[in-house]
């Protein structure tokens, strides 16, 4: 489909791709980072909820480990809305799942070659953020939809951060370089949403190791708009960010008066 005859992002639906593919390292040793457990619920499962929480996200693709798509696919039929809903789908939310690459890069394009055609507005969602609330990832798809190629979710600092030169030894000193103005710093979040073409061919383009989907777009010339992100928002990357992932949801618990 030409550029020209392709609808427009706010026309079309909304797909969510959610990279579940990585080991967690920095969790140290276990179940693949996205199968581990937060209050006896896998986080991917949280984080497919999460995403689908949303009304105007109708398809949900996991990226799952290489070797993990079944039990990532028994996973999600065994944990789907209640109510009963046919396999391959949670309420008004369908799913898919792929296996994974190497690199988050690779998974999220393996992702995107599953989207199909109906899908105009795509949503890129680590699996390790299972607690996005809702209302962060409908200001991503609402800036989409209103026009913009990328946004971000994005949140001010609360450290200073320099920039050093890296010692060549693990635990050596390392020469500060600079201390960019906090200011204008923001760290972001994802789900990072995008114009399906845009993320499309910016994974075409783009082939230096990137950190995020949205950095792949600032290399193709186009802005990147940010939105405000939310703390619990925040990635489960170490394995205290564990413990804070179960207070926020005991937290939650507490709040819904259960
Ligand atoms: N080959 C990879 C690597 C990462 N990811 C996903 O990308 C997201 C962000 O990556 P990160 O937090 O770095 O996860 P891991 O790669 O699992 O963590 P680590 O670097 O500690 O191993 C995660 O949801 C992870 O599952 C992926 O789908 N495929
Ligand atoms: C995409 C991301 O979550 C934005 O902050 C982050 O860059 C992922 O980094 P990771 O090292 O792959 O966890």
């Amino acid at each position: 489909m030409s550029d020209e005859s392709r609808p427009s992002p706010a026309q079309t639906a909304v797909a969510a791709v959610i990279p579940a593919a990585g080991r967690g390292v920095r969790l140290g040793p276990g179940a693949p980072k996205a199968l581990r457990a937060l209050n006896g619920t896998p986080m991917l499962i949280h984080a497919v909820r999460a995403l689908a929480a949303s009304r105007h996200v109708s398809l949900v693709i996991v990226v799952a480990p290489s070797d993990g798509a079944a039990e990532v696919k028994s996973l999600l039929d065994a944990h789907a809305l209640p109510g009963g809903t046919p396999s391959g789908s949670w309420g008004s939310t369908d799913f898919l799942v792929v296996p994974g690459g190497d690199t988050r890069q690779e998974s999220v394009r393996l992702g995107l070659d599953a989207l199909p055609p109906e899908y105009g507005v795509v949503l890129v969602h680590d699996a390790a953020r299972p607690l996005v609330p809702v209302d962060t990832v409908d200001t991503v798809i609402e800036a989409v939809r209103a026009g913009a190629p990328a946004v971000v979710p994005a949140l001010p600092l609360a450290d200073t951060v320099k920039e050093v030169e890296p010692a060549a030894e693990a635990g050596d000193p390392e020469p500060v370089v600079a201390t960019p103005e906090r200011a204008r710093l923001r760290a972001v979040q994802t789900p990072q949403g995008f114009d399906r073409a845009t993320l499309v061919r910016a994974h075409e383009t783009v082939t230096d190791d990137v950190t995020d989907d949205a950095s792949m777009v600032e290399q193709l010339g186009l802005t990147v708009v940010t939105v405000p992100g939310h703390e619990e928002a925040f990635k489960v990357t170490r394995p205290l960010d564990l413990v804070l992932a179960e207070a926020v949801l005991a937290r939650r618990r507490l709040n819904d008066g259960f």
